[in-house]
């Protein structure tokens, strides 16, 4: 439990440009003190002292705003930056070196039963406000954007952006069609465009209906 004391503080300094000194990051990260209270209450929790665990979850949800149920699995150097909000699962598991903002909830969709919350890989970064909701698996080094609402299954080195979530990034090439929103296209012009191409098609059919024939001339 408290050999993880170091590298936890360690993962501040390497994710938070804010952060100054070891005194001041050990007594004002509220993220910091909900692992902590976790790691108690998840020995507790594995050795079936359920709502002693649960109590102790619920006091350092009080304390720091951040509610992690006892049963979630966290790795190595887990970070959460500011924390306010964040709700982490009973069956969740998450890998090392995850980043997550404040505002996250890594839940259910509330139709599962058993493992019903999110599988989370190395290295993965959780946007504030992002909810990820299911019990599939978000793939290692892959970052889910602020906000995003993720309810599928996230392949290794990906990005995931919006609600509902849709990778946008893969392996650190763009993928999927996205709209460019300064180049929208626009229907009313191309009405416009092919209106005009009618019109002068006419214009030449009428154009050579009055050009003179033979025996007499039709403008007459
Ligand atoms: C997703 C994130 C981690 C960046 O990941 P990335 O792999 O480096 O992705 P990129 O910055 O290359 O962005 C890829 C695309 O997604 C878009 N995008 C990025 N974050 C987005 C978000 N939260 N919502 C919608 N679109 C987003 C980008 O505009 C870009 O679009 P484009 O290809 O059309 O230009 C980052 O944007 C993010 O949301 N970080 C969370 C940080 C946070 O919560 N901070 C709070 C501090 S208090
Ligand atoms: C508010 C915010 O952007 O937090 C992220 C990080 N703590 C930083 O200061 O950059």
């Amino acid at each position: 439990m408290f050999r993880h004391f170091h590298s936890d503080i360690n993962a501040v300094f390497e994710n938070d440009p804010a952060a100054r000194s070891r005194f001041e990051v050990v007594f004002t990260y509220s993220g910091l003190h909900a692992i902590w209270a976790h790691r108690i209450a998840h020995s507790l929790y594995r050795n079936k002292w359920y709502t002693v665990a649960r109590i102790i979850s619920q006091f350092s949800r009080f304390m720091t705003g951040i509610e992690i149920h006892p049963g979630a699995t966290i790795g190595s150097r887990l970070f959460i930056d500011h924390g306010m909000g964040v709700v982490i699962g009973e069956t969740c598991e998450l890998g090392d070196d995850v980043v997550i903002y404040q505002g996250v909830t890594l839940g259910g969709t509330g139709k599962e039963k058993g493992k019903r919350h999110p599988t989370i890989g190395n290295s993965v970064v959780i946007g504030s406000g992002a909810k990820v909701l299911g019990s599939f698996k978000v793939g290692d080094n892959s970052n889910i954007g602020s906000n995003a609402v993720v309810l599928r299954e996230v392949p290794d080195n990906s990005t995931v952006v919006g609600n509902p979530g849709r990778i946008v990034k893969r392996n650190g090439e763009r993928v999927g069609d996205r709209l460019d929103h300064k180049q929208l296209p626009d229907p009313v012009i191309e009405m416009f465009r092919e209106m005009q191409k009618e019109i002068d098609g006419l214009k030449s059919e009428l154009e050579k209906l009055r050009e003179p024939v033979a025996g007499g001339d039709l403008r007459k």
